[in-house]
């Protein structure tokens, strides 16, 4: 990009200084054909090149009619350069990415430029000299620059789901990212997953080491596998520290929006966010990121009558309601891209819900130490406003009710004592409860125990079943009810006068919107219960994973090793979603071996890609992705051969990975290769993506434990405890929706919480109350694409801060998503773990919005 007023470089800040001549294909020197589109000019034309710190500046030295006489390439727009091998003339290439204004958005375009070198020598120079910089080399204009300087290249893995979005993601891996991880002189090596949490596998089982970066071309969902593969592991805490990034493929693509808003570009999709994504994964500054752990429940529905409990790590969000019913019930429209959610959002207006629950949330300023910068002692209670807020609820020594968040104090006690303790004083707090019976109204700011909760909706649930079989209606609007209605308990859902008259020319369009659904799905509003009921049989992108789950992977997958999971509860949740299905066939070592085969992650294909043939991909009835393992990267083996355990059975605890691959291990006589075993490598804490690094050993390496101890969430009770009422603030009654959510957009397009950083320690809480207008709603999500919101007031809106919360849905029935995941429905807490992981997120926040 010519600028007018350039100045000349201070030759006190010159680091080279050299000059060269104009080269392109058609005007330059060259027959080869290896021109360049953007460079400089034809043969002949002469220029002045001077290297600084910051700037490369290019000054014409033959006059040019027309053509300014100088030109400055930040250094911080450029993602690389090269010197092509003999017999390609001696040409020093730029790959320069200024900003430009697109039709959807500013985003960064490729320019490459050419400039020939007098002899071969003199363009390396130049070359190891610009990489120098970009990888952040100590230099000085004394420095003789050489490739010896550089660091070794960086390496990541890159993990592509085929059917992301509308299914572009190996499109624009050709098309934009390979190329453009090419000229940053990274080294790649691509996997295409092949059915669902086969990338959680993989991450769960691979030497980290080998790897800077774990990158995810996909939707979030992939992510969050990813994340919480690395969380699954045994070195989980050093696993965790792995740079992870995303390049944007999916329809919401949230985390990369606000990828972008970070690094100070304008909100964009599609291509444009893609290239912008790339361009900062490839400059590869790494910030920490907040991972926040989510503990899920499910009323107990097996014999011994306990719950069942999930643990799972988010980086994104937690939906209950409105956006998780938008995100799940539009998957029908995924063919639209981001326009699903549009839709979906309409759609879902047209028929508004709100649904009975409590919420509980802890307020930052009530946090006195972050668990993570100080770690609290083992078995320390939880916190003392804790046991003196149950103090306060319950009137008895709750020191014993809470003993397993650990009373120093009272650990004497015999254990008997304070179960018996604990089981009298639930029962005489569920005595008191039925006394205060159901006259309790909505709103109450109180806090009280799951127990109570489960007891309060079986009692619930009797009676209105004795009273459903006396009336013969139907239970399904139980909990369902549509917004701006008199009595939000009322099962009749077709009557929405209530609105109708608030919401003026916005129902018209929603009215057509409505028409055109039911239209389309061949659905009235009836069979809306029925889709209802489906979804709760299937699960996201059922179609291709499910299967490839049933065809392929039959083998039941072991739990994660925080997992508690019995027979009722995971045949439950297969019935829910399939998420967490544990196949009950046995798991031979025969299907271990065809699903690895199958996988070809391990497989080598040299820069081709292989179709699959059908047999493959049994059962399968549409056209499968091709398998693929593509790399550039000279750092493993060419030939990739597994060596198989017998698999670990569901129940047993996850031990040490019974699976075991040579790709696994560094390759003989490579840096890492001393290393007796894979599993004992780890990266260093201290190393990071973007800091160079001198070529050498790859990284220290710790030995690690082989015992699985996750990081507590000290500042939840259990879930089936109650929650203090000291610090703890708690909101009861009819939501329309309830989010979570610790990064800023919740969509590309979506900017939910604007004040949001990757690393604030901060779980951004809105929730909205039934009773909103869908007009208000429809203008709040509006306002959300401007990150306005904020600032629209209505007393339905709350948007507050919290480190950790508890939601208790009351409705019987909801959907329930994390990072755009569904869930089991039911009880569920969360706690931030700040800075826990790491992202690649670019140069931070330069603001280039206009040229
Ligand atoms: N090859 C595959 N076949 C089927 N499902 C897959 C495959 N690879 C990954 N998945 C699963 O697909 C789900 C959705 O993936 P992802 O979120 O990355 O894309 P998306 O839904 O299009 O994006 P977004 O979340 O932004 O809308 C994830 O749960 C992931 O586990």
């Amino acid at each position: 990009m010519p600028l007018p007023d350039v100045a000349p470089p201070d030759p006190a800040e010159a680091l080279l200084h050299g000059q060269f001549s104009g080269w392109s294909r058609s005007g330059g020197g060259s027959s080869d054909g290896n021109g360049c589109p953007n460079s400089p000019g034809g043969g002949g034309a002469k220029y002045a090149l001077t290297l600084t710190h910051s700037h490369l500046h290019v000054q014409r030295l033959s006059a040019r009619p027309g053509k300014e006489a100088r030109l400055l390439l930040p250094l911080a727009e450029l993602l690389g350069c090269s010197c092509p091998r003999h017999p390609a003339p001696p040409l020093l290439l730029l790959y320069w990415y200024p900003s430009g204004r697109r039709r959807k958005g500013v985003s960064r375009r490729r320019q490459v430029r050419a400039y020939l070198a007098e002899n071969r020598p003199d363009a390396e120079r130049w070359c190891a000299a610009v990489q120098c910089l970009l990888r952040g080399v100590t230099v000085c204009a004394t420095t003789e620059f050489n490739k010896g300087l550089l660091p070794r290249p960086r390496r990541l893995l890159l993990l592509v789901n085929p059917f992301s979005g509308r299914g572009q993601a190996m499109q624009w891996c050709q098309s934009h990212i390979l190329p453009m991880i090419r000229e940053a002189s990274i080294s790649y090596n691509l996997i295409q997953t092949e059915r669902q949490n086969h990338a959680k596998e993989l991450v769960r089982e691979i030497s980290l080491a080998e790897w800077d970066g774990i990158v995810i071309v996909s939707g979030d969902g992939l992510l969050h596998e990813v994340i919480n593969g690395l969380m699954e592991r045994p070195d989980w805490e050093e696993a965790i520290k792995t740079p992870v990034g995303i390049l944007p493929c999916g329809s919401g693509n949230a985390l990369a929006g606000s990828i972008n808003h970070h690094a100070g570009y304008d909100m964009c999709l599609r291509e444009p966010l893609l290239l912008n994504c790339c361009f900062l994964l490839c400059r590869g500054c790494v910030k920490p990121m907040d991972l926040v752990s989510v503990t899920t429940s499910r009323p107990a529905s097996n014999q011994n009558g306990r719950p069942t409990q999930r643990r799972l790590f988010s980086f994104l969000s937690v939906a209950w309601g409105f956006v998780s019913d938008v995100d799940i019930e539009s998957e029908r429209y995924r063919g639209l891209g981001s326009a699903r959610f549009t839709l979906g959002t309409l759609v879902r207006l047209a028929s508004l819900r709100s649904y009975k629950g409590r919420l509980s949330y802890l307020p930052p300023t009530a946090v006195t130490a972050s668990p993570d910068s100080t770690p609290p002692p083992q078995k320390r209670p939880l916190s003392r406003s804790i046991t003196e807020g149950l103090e306060g609820f319950c009137r008895t020594p709750i020191h014993r009710t809470v003993s397993d968040m650990g009373l120093s104090e009272q650990r004497s006690l015999r254990r008997d004592d304070e179960e018996g303790e604990r089981e009298r004083q639930k029962e005489r707090e569920r005595r008191r409860e039925r006394r205060r019976g159901r006259a309790r109204g909505g709103g109450v700011t109180r806090a009280s125990s799951l127990a109570e909760d489960r007891e309060r909706e079986r009692e619930a649930e009797r009676e209105r079943e004795g009273g459903d079989a006396q009336e013969g209606s139907p239970p399904e609007g139980e909990g369902r009810t549509e917004v701006g209605m008199e009595d939000p308990d009322s099962d009749d859902r077709e009557d929405e006068s209530a609105t109708d008259g608030k919401d003026g020319s916005l129902e018209d369009v929603l009215e057509a919107v409505e028409a055109s659904e039911q239209y389309g799905a061949g659905t009235g509003k009836d069979e809306c219960d029925s889709c209802y009921q489906e979804r709760r049989e299937q699960r996201k992108n059922s179609a291709p994973s499910s299967q490839i789950v049933s065809a392929i992977c039959g083998p039941p997958r072991a739990p994660g090793p925080q997992l508690e999971c019995d027979s009722g509860y995971c045949a439950e949740e297969a019935e829910l979603n399939g998420t967490y299905a544990f196949p009950r066939q046995p798991y031979t070592l025969e299907m271990r071996e065809r699903a690895l085969t199958i996988s070809s992650p391990f497989r080598h294909i040299t820069r081709s890609y292989k179709p699959k043939s059908v047999d493959q991909n049994q059962n399968s009835s549409r056209p499968r992705p091709l398998s693929l393992l593509q790399s550039n990267s000279n750092s493993l083996p060419p030939k990739l051969s597994l060596s198989m355990s017998p698999p670990t059975p569901p129940s047993s605890p996850p031990a040490a990975p019974s699976l075991t691959s040579t790709y696994l291990t560094p390759r003989p006589g490579s840096p890492g290769s001393a290393s007796p075993s894979p599993s004992l490598r780890s990266p260093s804490p201290s190393f990071t993506f973007d800091v160079a690094e001198p070529a050498g050993p790859v990284k220290t390496r710790t030995a690690i434990s082989e015992v699985y101890a996750p990081p507590r969430d000290d500042l939840l009770p259990p879930l089936d405890q109650p929650i203090p009422t000291r610090d703890w603030v708690t909101v009861e009654g009819d939501f329309v929706l309830v989010l979570a959510i610790y990064q800023s957009h919740l969509g590309a397009d979506l900017l939910a919480a604007p004040q949001a950083r990757f690393d604030d320690g901060l779980i951004h809480l809105t929730f909205v109350r039934a009773g909103i207008s869908r007009a208000t709603l429809l203008r709040l999500f509006l306002a959300m694409e401007r990150g306005a919101h904020l600032s629209l007031t209505s007393p339905y809106v709350s948007h507050v801060s919290a480190k950790a919360f508890r939601l208790q849905p009351l409705s019987p029935r909801g959907t329930l998503t994390v990072d755009g995941e569904l869930v089991p429905y039911g009880p569920l807490q969360a706690q931030v773990h700040p800075s826990m992981a790491r992202l690649i997120v670019g140069d931070p926040g330069v603001k280039i919005t206009r040229l």
